[in-house]
């Protein structure tokens, strides 16, 4: 990945693989190994980076701390630390199409899904950036008149940031931008498939002026670049967005040094459609729920739960839209989705597919890649859809992230609720329903982190995201996006000292 050199802005941009941005230096990895990141809709080598291991990490907390403690950036005023972050808005919106470039490049995601999650970052960054200034303590009644008790807000220190490859910068923004706003410093590792877009940011945080060491990367696999970021006594809170198993071990590795930790994990995530609803918009939102970017999406609606009385028709109009999707490369302006993110992950979407056809589930359309000279070099997979699935099948359990959608049916609202709550998951389901009351009941009833009332995938900047059960701990978005990245201190002032005279004074006495 090309990179300017340390701290000036405006440097030329040279071809070392030194991506690496740690205490406001472009560095290469200590043990100078690289990377290359290959397009996955083609192959293509998009970027050679440097590759972290374990000694670049700890490098680059050591730059965090010392920035943290130094009050660099906390001691900056919060309204000045928010208007910091409106100026790293309105300069991503400018720069929105080489972002955009860059992810879709990294990702293979169609170039117009990428400028969207410019737009959303952005306005990510607008969010907290006024929230920042609009920041104040509590005060709170003692019950004392001689007491001044209040609650102030400091930043929680420095921060790990660990995040996927399926929107890689949208997933580092909600965390970037409300540790910046409340006053941390931060190491980010992205997934080493998809580092470019965090590469970018740092640019870009670097050419307005951040304070060398507040904001740091690391371009590595997890295991060696990452895993500091949990364990390190220096770090104190780790935030993490990938998938369960990781998050598992994240949560254990960051107990040894009892460090706050935020989960965004995965989702199997149900998409309620009762009869009454409006047909073409919930067949079309199914497909959308789950199938854009190729249901590698944490809230895709991989499971339709659909009233047994329309399920035959929903199921087939389903089946006869998803056979129509549109599949290639993310600059192919006639695609409508595209591939997969490796042969790897492609290889484990397939095995669930192939796991549910052996459990009896029916296969009503995809369940291969396309066939064609322009798929060859990437990694595409076809719209699935499997209907006559039980509950317990593992495609029916597990996250296969991938454009698959299981069908179980319910007969009443009772069973619908169930159905939809029988998951150890909890991040995000939708209701489809024109009874307003309904919708309502159901929506109070699942056990999910967000509900969509006939509508299926919006977020909101101002709107808390996160998951039940194990779909995660704790929030991104909204006031309690910020909160994660603070700590709450209560500060007592007694005006009026007094001795209290719980413990007599013996020596007086003799
Ligand atoms: N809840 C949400 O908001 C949300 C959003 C996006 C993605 N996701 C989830 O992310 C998953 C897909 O992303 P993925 O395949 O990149 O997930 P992943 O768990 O494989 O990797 C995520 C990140 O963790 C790093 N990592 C791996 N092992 C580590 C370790 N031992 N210590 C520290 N870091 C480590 C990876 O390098 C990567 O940066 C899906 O499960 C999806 O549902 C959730
Ligand atoms: C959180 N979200 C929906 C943007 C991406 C999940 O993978």
């Amino acid at each position: 990945m090309h990179h300017r050199s340390r701290t000036t802005q405006g440097d030329t941009l040279t071809d070392t693989a030194a991506t690496l941005f740690i205490d406001g230096s472009w560095e290469p990895a200590a043990s100078g190994a690289v990377r290359q990141i290959r397009n996955p809709a083609d192959g293509e080598l998009v970027a050679t980076v440097s590759e972290a291991g374990r000694e670049d990490a700890e490098r680059a907390i050591a730059a965090a701390r010392t920035a943290f403690d130094s009050g660099v950036w906390y001691s900056v005023p919060a309204p000045e630390r928010g208007a910091f972050l409106l100026r790293v808005a309105a300069e991503l919106r400018n720069r929105r199409e080489k972002f955009a470039r860059a992810e879709s490049l990294d990702t293979g995601k169609r170039i117009i899904e990428s400028r969207i999650d410019m737009d959303d970052i952005a306005a990510c960054f607008e969010y907290f950036g006024r929230l920042a200034g609009q920041q104040s303590g509590r005060v709170v009644d003692a019950g004392n008149p001689v007491v001044i008790s209040r609650i102030v807000h400091e930043p929680v220190g420095v921060c790990g940031l660990i995040t996927p490859w399926n929107y890689p910068l949208l997933q580092a923004a909600w965390k970037i931008a409300p540790a910046l706003a409340a006053g941390c410093t931060f190491v980010l590792k992205p997934s080493e498939l998809s580092p470019s877009t965090a590469i970018l940011t740092m640019q870009l945080l670097q050419d307005l002026g951040l304070p060398d060491g507040v904001a740091n990367l690391v371009t590595g696999p997890g295991a060696e670049a990452g895993a500091p970021l949990s364990e390190h006594p220096d770090v104190d809170l780790v935030s993490f967005t990938g998938g369960l198993e990781t998050g598992k071990r994240i949560a254990a590795a960051a107990a040894g040094t009892v460090k706050k930790v935020a989960l965004e994990l995965g989702g199997k995530n149900p998409n309620v459609v009762f009869a009454d609803a409006d047909f073409d918009s919930a067949v079309d939102n199914a497909l959308n729920g789950a199938f854009v970017h190729s249901g590698q999406v944490c809230s895709a609606g991989a499971r339709l739960v659909v009233e047994e009385s329309i399920a035959e028709r929903f199921v087939d109009e389903l089946v006869r839209r998803a056979q129509d999707i549109r599949i290639g490369g993310p600059f192919d302006e006639a695609a409508e989705t595209g591939p997969l993110i490796s042969a790897a992950h492609r290889e484990k979407v397939s095995t669930y597919v192939q796991r549910g056809v052996e459990e009896g589930a029916r296969l009503r359309c995809g369940g291969a890649a396309p066939e064609g000279e322009k798929y060859d070099a990437g990694f595409y997979y076809q719209p699935t859809i499997l209907d006559r699935v039980q509950r317990g099948m593992s495609v029916v359990v597990d996250e296969a992230f991938g454009p698959v959608v299981t069908v179980e049916t319910f007969r009443t609202e009772e069973e619908a609720v169930a159905t939809a709550n029988d998951t150890i998951y909890g991040l995000a389901g939708a209701v489809w329903t024109q009874d307003a009351g309904k919708a309502q009941r159901v929506a109070n009833r699942l056990r999910h982190g967000t509900v969509w009332i006939n509508d299926y995938h919006p977020y909101l900047p101002q709107a808390e995201w996160g998951g039940f059960g194990q779909s995660g701990v704790g929030r991104e978005l909204g006031p309690t996006g910020l909160a994660e990245y603070q700590e709450a201190k209560h500060i007592y002032q007694n005006i009026t000292p007094q001795v209290t005279g719980w413990f007599a004074d013996h020596g007086k006495e003799n």
